[in-house]
């Protein structure tokens, strides 16, 4: 089940759902709007390495926008910083962007129970477009858990994106054992 507006609000009363900055306005139906963070990062090498820590170069957003281009991988950050103590959360994007051709997602939207962080977006365009700072990006939905957990993400030793950034952060893959 997803959670409603109203929900919403009552969970962050509750502190269970932390939301930074919030706004009211951004409370949708069912889903909350977050918007683009002023850094973005790419990675220094063309070609990457899933077993090897792929180092990222960041850089603003200058005031009057920055031109993305298909074909390169770009790190952003939402603006907010998010807490989700007892629901799953989701990034989504927003059909006003996809319709831009911008993908925030590559692949990866779920988030965990215990994911205290901004969140890390996985941009790339279908065709140049020019994006801007604190711009809506994409939305946050919220699912009831099914059961009780175990293991919390900010507990668990193996938990990779939970160290408080305003930053795009890199793939942690190398941490993986395969
Ligand atoms: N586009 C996304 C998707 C997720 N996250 C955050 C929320 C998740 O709680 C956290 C970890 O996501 P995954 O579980 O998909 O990532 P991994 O399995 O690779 O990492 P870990 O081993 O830390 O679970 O990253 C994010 O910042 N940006």
């Amino acid at each position: 089940m997803i959670l409603s507006d109203k929900r919403i609000l009552e969970e962050i009363d509750k502190g269970t759902i932390i939301i930074e900055p919030f706004k009211r306005e951004c409370l949708g139906t069912n889903s909350y709007d977050v918007h683009l963070g002023k850094y973005l990062a790419t990675y220094k090498s063309r070609v990457l390495d899933a077993k090897a820590h792929n180092e990222i170069e960041h850089f603003e957003i200058p005031k009057d926008g920055y031109i993305l281009h298909p074909g390169t991988l770009y790190l952003g950050v939402t603006l907010e910083y998010t807490e989700t103590h007892a629901h799953v959360p989701f990034l989504e994007g927003k059909s006003s962007t996809g319709r831009l051709g911008i993908d925030i997602h590559a692949t990866a939207g779920k988030g965990d129970v215990g994911f205290c962080n901004t969140w890390t977006l996985e941009i790339s365009v279908a065709q140049p477009v020019k994006i801007y700072a604190g711009m809506p990006i994409g939305q946050l939905i919220y699912f009831a858990v099914e059961g009780n957990i175990e293991t919390m993400y900010n507990t668990k030793g193996n938990a990779k994106y939970n160290n408080k950034t305003t930053r795009p952060v890199e793939s942690m893959m190398w941490k993986n054992k395969f």
